[in-house]
């Protein structure tokens, strides 16, 4: 799945109605099946963009066209069903639903994009993630490295065609780091899924072809980052 992003700006308000800007991108583009890493300091507004690529958020203006399509044009059902059928998105607080196992969480990712429940797929990508010990467990019952692992598979369970992850190995030890890691990106690179992943490991990033730097590309960034 392509992706191209031309004049994109988004901003925040501050509590007293000042506009922040946080993104002011004029061209970010990435071919159907790349694989980048996406590096940037605190705040510099990585899991903005990863929000706005996914239609969480609205941009300001400009365009995120993905395969032709822009995200932020479409109805809100269209959009959430977009992003429930071609993206996978691994959050940062994970987002796991806490009423439900592991297992069933990640049967739910299939479900919400309209596939079916696929139990032998959703068993098989926990025990990639070396969760097989732990299918029957709620998230509070889980470590929070664990916790990310079972958001991984959730977010591979839909077959995605675009897969942002936001930190997906910040919580986990090194040897769980590589795993978690490999598993996105073979199964990624097994499926032609284009993957963009926010880290601030370098041992990650060192690992990936392409490796962009959001301050070298986000206008927005330079005068924020100049403040601090
Ligand atoms: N809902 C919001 N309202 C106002 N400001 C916000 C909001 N969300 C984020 N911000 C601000 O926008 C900027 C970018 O935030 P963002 O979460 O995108 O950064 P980030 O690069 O992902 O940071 P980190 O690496 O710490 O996760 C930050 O200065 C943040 O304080």
């Amino acid at each position: 799945m392509s992706l191209l992003i031309e004049n994109l700006k988004k901003s925040y308000r501050q509590p007293d109605g000042t506009p922040v800007p946080v993104l002011d991108i004029e061209r970010f583009e990435m071919r159907g099946g790349e694989q980048a890493v996406l590096l940037g300091s605190s705040g510099c507004g990585k899991t903005t963009l990863l929000n706005v690529i996914a239609g969480i958020r609205s941009p300001d203006s400009g365009q995120v066209l993905i395969d032709n399509v822009d995200v932020s044009r479409l109805s809100e059902p269209a959009r959430d069903r977009f992003r429930a059928e071609r993206i996978g998105f691994v959050f940062q607080t994970f987002n796991l639903l806490p009423a439900f196992t592991a297992l069933e969480n990640v049967l739910l990712g299939m479900s919400f994009s309209g596939g079916k429940s696929d139990r032998s797929r959703a068993t098989e990508l926990l025990s990639r993630v070396g969760l097989s010990h732990r299918l029957g467990n709620k998230p509070a019952q889980l470590s929070v490295g664990e916790r990310q692992r079972v958001a991984v598979a959730r977010a591979l369970a839909n077959s995605p065609s675009l897969m942002l992850a936001d930190e997906p190995t910040a919580n986990v030890d090194s040897a769980n780091q590589q795993n978690v890691l490999e598993l996105i990106r073979s199964a990624c690179g097994e499926q032609n899924v284009t993957l963009l992943l926010v880290t601030h490991a370098p041992a990650v990033a060192e690992q990936f072809d392409r490796v962009e730097k959001l301050v070298d590309f986000n206008k927005a960034a330079a005068p924020l980052g100049a403040a601090v």
